[in-house]
């Protein structure tokens, strides 16, 4: 067991992913005379989700990207979003759709998601990309669990015949990382609100991802000695789902809020975005 845990810097790795995306932006630009693009698409103007989109487009103008983005009002109907997203999925000009979540109490946003053709789900959020990278095909990975193996993978963690267990089941994070995670033959558990005694489970993990949604809401009480903690939660005030402070005292690794998962999820749907231009402008 480690005194103090070491850190996994998402910020650092995310940096040199958006590097790479950018000069495969600018390779593609002077091969086809076009830049990749991605729509983002915003309902409401939830003050989390109103940062978040702007954090993504303004990376995406760092790096050679084009953003084109549709503001929705709060009011709008699935309706009239599955329309509009219908319309992006047709559009030659638009290479990628991000949806950003959550896009409203009155929204059926399944049927939202379900209206991204699969080669522009760069977002990862569509049933077909979740099939495919559950059955390990070619498809798009949700952006937070793609940058999470990413991180895991720079930091050399073994994934076979480890124990993970991952705290949520929402369908853009807890499923599809636990997803992942067993493809790289992990032991998955998942834990959700209806769990009894969790943390005679979370004690159990080598590999632990926290993906509740509820401020520092596992304790270094929850950790097994030496554990690899992922915290995959971006709560009001940039308040992960784990306490830092006690976590780190337990853990080998651990990821920081900020400056850990939150950067890699961008990174990896620009990276994404990137390839489904890649993949569309060089079959016309
Ligand atoms: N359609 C989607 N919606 C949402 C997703 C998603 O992947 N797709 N994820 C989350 C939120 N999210 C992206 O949308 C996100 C959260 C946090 C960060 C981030 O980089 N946070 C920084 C700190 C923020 C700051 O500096 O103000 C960090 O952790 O260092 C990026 C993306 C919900 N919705």
């Amino acid at each position: 067991m480690s005194e103090t845990a070491r850190l996994m810097d998402g910020s650092a790795l995310a940096r040199r992913i958006v590097e790479q995306a950018a000069e495969r932006a600018a390779d593609l630009t002077r091969q086809t005379g076009t830049s990749p693009c991605l729509a983002t698409v915003l309902v409401g103007d939830d003050p989390a989700s109103v940062t978040y989109v702007r954090m993504k487009r303004a990376r995406c103008e760092k790096a050679g990207i084009r953003s084109r983005h549709i503001a929705l009002p709060a009011a709008t109907t699935t309706a009239e979003l599955v329309d509009t997203i219908t319309a992006l999925s047709h559009d030659p000009d638009v290479h990628g759709i991000l949806l950003q979540h959550p896009a409203g109490p009155h929204i059926d946003e399944r049927a939202a998601f379900e209206a991204i053709a699969p080669e522009k789900d760069v977002d990862g959020v569509t049933c077909h990309s979740f099939a495919a990278m559950s059955f390990g095909l070619d498809g798009f990975a949700s952006c937070t669990p793609g940058g999470i193996l990413r991180l895991l993978d720079h930091y050399d963690v073994d994934l076979a015949g480890k124990h993970a267990v991952v705290v949520g089941r929402s369908a853009i994070l807890g499923k599809p990382v636990g997803m992942l995670l067993l493809a790289r033959n992990a032991t998955v558990t998942y834990c959700h609100s209806r769990t009894t005694d969790l943390a005679s489970i979370t004690k159990e993990a080598d590999v632990l991802v926290a993906a509740v949604g509820r401020p520092r809401f596992l304790h270094g009480e929850h950790l097994k000695p030496g554990a690899v903690v992922i915290d995959a939660g971006s709560n009001p005030g940039n308040i992960g789902d784990v306490d830092f402070d006690s976590a780190r005292t337990r853990a080998s690794l651990i990821t920081p809020v900020p400056g850990g998962v939150g950067p890699m999820t961008i990174a990896t749907l620009l990276t994404q975005t990137v390839d489904a231009a890649t993949a569309q402008l060089r079959a016309v």
